[in-house]
């Protein structure tokens, strides 16, 4: 299977003494990948490193193959991040917006920028500006651009944030589209673990920093009631291996 992502080994160690340690992870083409862990726990630093936002202390990562430090333009344009809340110019309107980032892709057809928004279900606030928009709003109109330039690898960190019970909903459905008819692959960090039991194939553990377990969901999901249960579970051991000094490193 097509290696997308793969880190090797990465760290980033924070004046604070936090970050992450040794983390081993691959991610395959045609991946849904839950990113889980408490608050804290490096998930954002995780994607962040892998987009370039931040240099890994120790380890490497590679994207599509290639080493991300010498390929990260062409790396970069095949995957479409959303990662911490996004920063608008408020005085656009959403379409706007999104016209300002296509851009930056010029072979993008003039329709994609409706495409995307009826996508995320904007499409009846096209015309409206942004500093007219609710949180959940802008989370969608975040999530619009990050796939406006169709990547193959997309990164949201905790993308249903201030999403409605309908939002989050179409959320899930977008993914299970774009996954089925676009063979993206996904790498979502979110607390929201139902959503991630539903959508994901594969979930990570993510805990002070260290990957403490990964699974296939559906393996996990035969040997526990939910991935809320294999979750707490995991965490638990994970606390104490944290407290016996045994765990210093993913896998
Ligand atoms: N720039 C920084 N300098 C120092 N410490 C940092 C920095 N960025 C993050 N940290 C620390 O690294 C750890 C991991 O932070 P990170 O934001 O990756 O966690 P997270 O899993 O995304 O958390 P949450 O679920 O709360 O968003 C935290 O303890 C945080 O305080």
């Amino acid at each position: 299977m097509e290696s997308i992502a793969k880190l090797t080994g990465v760290s980033k160690e924070f004046h604070s003494g936090r970050g992450i340690s040794g983390v081993n992870l691959t991610l395959s083409k045609g991946d849904i990948y839950g990113l889980l862990g408490p608050n804290g726990a490096g998930k954002t630093t995780l994607l962040k490193m892998l987009t370039g936002l931040l240099t890994p202390s120790f380890g490497s990562i590679s994207l599509f193959g290639q080493d991300l430090d010498q390929s990260f333009a062409s790396s970069m344009r095949k995957v479409g991040c959303m990662i911490e809340s996004a920063d608008f110019y408020d005085y656009v309107t959403a379409r706007q917006y999104l016209k300002l980032n296509a851009s930056f892709y010029p072979e993008l057809p003039p329709q994609r920028l409706d495409e995307v928004l009826e996508a995320v279900g904007l499409a009846a606030f096209a015309k409206e500006k942004i500093r007219h928009f609710s949180t959940g709003m802008k989370q969608k109109l975040a999530m619009a651009s990050s796939i406006l330039h169709y990547p193959e690898f997309v990164i949201w960190d905790e993308p249903t944030n201030g999403l409605d019970i309908e939002g989050v909903v179409h959320f899930r459905a977008l993914v299970k589209q774009l996954s089925a008819e676009q063979g993206i692959t996904f790498l979502i960090s979110s607390h929201m673990i139902h959503e991630l039991e539903q959508l994901c194939n594969r979930v990570g553990i993510l805990h002070q920093g260290v990957l403490v377990r990964e699974g296939n969901v559906h393996e996990l999901l035969a040997d526990n009631i939910s991935l809320e249960q294999y979750y707490i579970a995991e965490l638990q051991k994970g606390k104490e291996l944290m407290d016996n000094g045994g765990l210093n490193s993913s896998n």
